[in-house]
C-alpha cells in the first residue's frame, strides 16, 4: 500500500484557525518562514484595551513579553498607530526591552516613526492648517452646540474630537461628521474616524502607505496585520492587494465592535487578550521545531 502525504497537524490552538482560505495561507507561509514575516499591529484597541481617558491607556499586561518573545523569531515587528509615535512608546512600555532592539513604532498614521535602535522620533514639519483648526475648534464647538462631554485631545501633529464621554456617544459622534468635515477641509486636513473620536489631520499619508512602504523596506515574505477600528481598513486594503502580488498575509480583527474591519478579517480574536494570546502562540515554536 502506497504512503499517502498526512496533514501536517496544526500547530496553533484551533481558535486561531483562520477563517478565509487566504487566510489559512497567510499563517501557514508566516509558519513556514518566520524569520521572512512582518508582524504589525495597531495599539489602542488592539495592544491596549479601550478605556474612557485616552491618557491612561497601556499596553494590555502581557503584550510586552509577548513581542519580545516573538520579536527574535520574526524578520521584523512594528507598531502602526494614530497616535505620536513617543506617546504610543510610552503607553507600551516598549523603549529599552530586551527582544524589542528592532522595534519600529510609526506613529500619526505613519507621518511619525521611532526606532528601538535610535530611541528618537522622526517627524514631518507641522502642518499650519492643525495650529488654525486648534485655535478655532473650542469655539466652533460651543458654536454648534456639541453634546456635552465632546472634548479635544491635542495630539502635536493633529487634533482630535472625542465623545465617548457624551451622555449620547453614538450621537455626539454623528453630529459632529459633517462640522469637522467641513472645518477640516476649510483648514487643508482631512478628517479620520475612529471608536467615538474623529481626528483632524494633515493628509497625504495613511496606515496603508505607511505598511506597504514598510514591507518593500523589511522585503517581507508574508504579513500579519492586527487593527480594530477604521484608521486600519486602509492596511487590510494593503494586505489585500500584496496577496495578489504573491506575498502571503494574514487579517486579525481584534474584537468586533467595528464591522467594517471585522467583517474583512481573516481572524478575530477577543480584544487585546486575544491578539496577546495569538502573539503568544506564534512566539512558542511547534513541537519538533
Ligand atoms: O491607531 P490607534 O492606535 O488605534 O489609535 C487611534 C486612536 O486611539 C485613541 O482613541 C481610542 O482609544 C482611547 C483609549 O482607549 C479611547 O478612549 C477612544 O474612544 C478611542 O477612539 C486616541 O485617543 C486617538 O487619538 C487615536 O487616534
Amino acid at each position: 500500500m502506497g504512503s499517502q502525504p498526512q496533514p501536517q497537524p496544526h500547530p496553533l490552538p484551533t481558535a486561531f484557525t483562520p477563517a478565509t482560505p487566504a487566510g489559512r495561507d497567510g499563517l501557514a507561509a508566516l509558519l513556514a518562514a518566520p524569520d521572512r514575516a512582518l508582524i504589525a499591529l495597531d495599539f489602542d484597541g488592539t495592544l491596549a484595551d479601550i478605556v474612557p481617558d485616552p491618557e491612561q491607556s497601556r499596553a494590555h499586561p502581557g503584550a510586552v513579553g509577548a513581542l519580545a518573545a516573538l520579536a527574535p523569531r520574526v524578520a521584523s515587528v512594528a507598531v502602526i498607530t494614530g497616535r505620536p509615535a513617543g506617546v504610543a512608546v510610552r503607553y507600551g512600555g516598549f523603549a529599552g526591552v530586551p527582544g524589542l532592539e528592532h522595534l519600529v513604532v510609526l506613529g500619526h498614521y505613519g507621518a511619525e516613526r521611532w526606532d528601538a535602535v535610535s530611541g528618537t522620533v522622526r517627524a514631518p514639519a507641522a502642518h499650519p492648517g492643525v495650529r488654525a483648526a486648534r485655535a478655532e475648534l473650542p469655539g466652533f464647538l460651543d458654536g454648534i452646540g456639541a453634546w456635552r462631554g465632546s472634548w479635544i485631545e491635542e495630539k502635536g501633529q493633529a487634533v482630535a474630537v472625542h465623545t465617548r464621554r457624551a451622555e449620547d456617544p453614538v450621537r455626539a459622534f454623528e453630529s459632529l461628521r459633517l462640522p469637522l468635515a467641513e472645518l477640516a477641509a476649510r483648514h487643508g486636513l482631512i478628517v479620520e474616524p475612529g471608536r467615538l473620536v474623529l481626528e483632524l489631520r494633515p493628509p497625504g499619508v495613511d496606515k496603508g502607505v505607511a505598511l506597504a512602504e514598510y514591507v518593500r523596506e523589511v522585503g517581507a515574505g508574508s504579513v500579519l496585520y492586527a487593527g480594530d477600528d477604521l484608521g486600519d481598513v486602509a492596511a487590510f486594503s494593503t494586505v489585500e492587494k500584496l496577496r495578489t502580488e504573491g506575498i502571503p498575509g494574514l487579517l486579525v480583527c481584534s474584537g468586533n465592535e467595528v464591522p467594517a474591519l471585522a467583517d474583512r478579517a481573516d481572524l478575530v480574536v477577543d480584544g487585546p487578550a486575544g491578539v496577546v494570546a495569538l502573539l503568544t502562540a506564534l512566539a512558542s515554536p511547534p513541537a519538533g521545531t
